[in-house]
Formats: C-alpha cells, sequence, structure tokens
C-alpha cells in the first residue's frame, strides 16, 4: 500500500489526475472505475483540463461507475448518470457507449446486475478503480454487513449514508433506500485501486480501513489486502495515522 498525504486539495487532486492521464497515456485502451461523491469532483476537474490541454485522449477507454441509485430518474440532478456527465463524460471525447453506469431503473433490477457483470467481465479486468470511502468504510455502496458480496447487487443503504448524502437533496426523505452497487469481489480485481479521502471527518474511518483488522464491519478494510492499493489523502483525513 502507497499512502501519500498532501497539504492541499489543489496538489491531491494533481496527483489523482496525473494517475489517471498517465495511465490512459501508456494504455489509451485502459477500462477505468470511477466513483462519484464529493471527493472526486476536483479529480475529474484536473483531468478534464488534461484533455483540453491535449495530454489525453478517451476515445478507446472504456469507464464503469461503481454504482447508482434505484428509482431515481437519470435526469434527476443527483443521480449518478447526472454526476458523471456533468464532472466528466460531457467534457471529454468518451463514447457514450463505452461509459457504462448501473442502471437503477431497469425493469428487472436482478437481470440488471448480472448484465453489468457480464459487461465488465467482457471488457476485461478493471485496470484503474477510482474509490472514495463513506463515514461507515463502505466503499461503492458497500455496506457493513456479516458477509459481502462478490458482485453487483441491490443493496439497501444504511441510515448512515442517507444521512450523509441527504447534504445533495433537498431533505432526507428524497434519498433514495437502495442502490445497485459492484460488489467488493469486482473491485478488489481492479489491477490498480487509487482511494481517495478528504476531510477530518474520515480521519477514524481511514484509520480503521488502513491499519484496522480486516474485516467486512468495515469493508474498506479489505483493501488491506490488495497488491497495488495506492491511496491520497488530505492532511486531515490521514491525521490519525
Ligand atoms: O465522497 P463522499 O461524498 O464523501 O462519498 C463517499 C462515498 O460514498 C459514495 O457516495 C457511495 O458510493 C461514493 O460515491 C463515495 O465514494
Amino acid at each position: 500500500m502507497n499512502v501519500l498525504t498532501f497539504d492541499s486539495n489543489e496538489k491531491l487532486n494533481e496527483a489523482g489526475a496525473n494517475i489517471i492521464t498517465g495511465l490512459i497515456q501508456t494504455n489509451p485502451r485502459a477500462v477505468l472505475g470511477l466513483a462519484t461523491g464529493g471527493t472526486p469532483v476536483g479529480i475529474y476537474e484536473q483531468v478534464v483540463g488534461d484533455y483540453r490541454r491535449g495530454l489525453v485522449s478517451f476515445k478507446n477507454v472504456r469507464t464503469f461507475n461503481l454504482d447508482e441509485y434505484v428509482n431515481l430518474s437519470v435526469d434527476h440532478p443527483e443521480s449518478y448518470h447526472s454526476y458523471m456527465n456533468k464532472h466528466l463524460f460531457s467534457h471529454i471525447d468518451l463514447p457514450a457507449a463505452n461509459a457504462h453506469i448501473p442502471n437503477g431503473n431497469a425493469e428487472d433490477l436482478e437481470a440488471e446486475c448480472r448484465s453489468y457483470d457480464e459487461r465488465i467481465e467482457d471488457a476485461g479486468q478493471i485496470d484503474l478503480q477510482l474509490l472514495g470511502i463513506g463515514h461507515n468504510g463502505h466503499i461503492g455502496f458497500n455496506e457493513p454487513a456479516h458477509a459481502l458480496i462478490k458482485g453487483t447487487h441491490i443493496v439497501e443503504l444504511a441510515e448512515e449514508t442517507r444521512k450523509a448524502n441527504a447534504r445533495f437533496f433537498d431533505a432526507i426523505d428524497d434519498v433514495p433506500k437502495q442502490a445497485l452497487t459492484m460488489g467488493v469481489g469486482t473491485i478488489l480485481k481492479a489491477k490498480m485501486i487509487l482511494l481517495i479521502v478528504r476531510g477530518v471527518d474520515k480521519a477514524e474511518i481511514v484509520r480503521r480501513a488502513l491499519t484496522g483488522p480486516i474485516t467486512t464491519d468495515c469493508p474498506a478494510s479489505l483493501l488491506q489486502t490488495h497488491p497495488h492499493l495506492i491511496v491520497l489523502l488530505d492532511q486531515e483525513a490521514g491525521s490519525l495515522l
């Protein structure tokens, strides 16, 4: 595990973007696993900057997002479809057909999960998986549980997660109760994982995830077993290490 701590958001964003841009420069057909939430916004901004400066093209890149809410219209401003268009997809030359996000409005959600796994499988291994972390240690929407699920599945969101994400909605009641998420098996199969964490409110979960016991009570602790994990932290998030 390689843990890097930064004294400014700008430096952290630049480091994250350099890893993504650098990977695509060496492998223009890279398969990226993408995350949403507040954490990666600044990194996507930098990547868009790299694209505009002509440093990178996404023409042959394929992307798979970690998760999407169930029963939230794709046009809703807080759907992860809208998020990805707003922060990344509408600014770069990634073909729409190469961008995959689970369909939380599918009539048959189980079938959608199986089809999502097949699409990931067909693309080959994910070369780089971006991850944020929830305050309870969730990765994607894999919430703490007695057992974790390998592939894409439907998940009941933890109350803590709905509260944390309520800041993006008008009211907590508007936050969906379910989501589709890539499973931890798929996440851990990625060749490289880039975990990004910011803020003092995440310091304790960063400590548990990176130095605590490996347990399904803290899904992010499973990342300790990954052979190529890079962690980018701001000083606050890294303050308890
Ligand atoms: O970056 P945030 O908004 O703190 O969210 C933490 C994590 O929870 C999620 O919102 C759930 O998948 C992720 O997108 C994110 O990485």
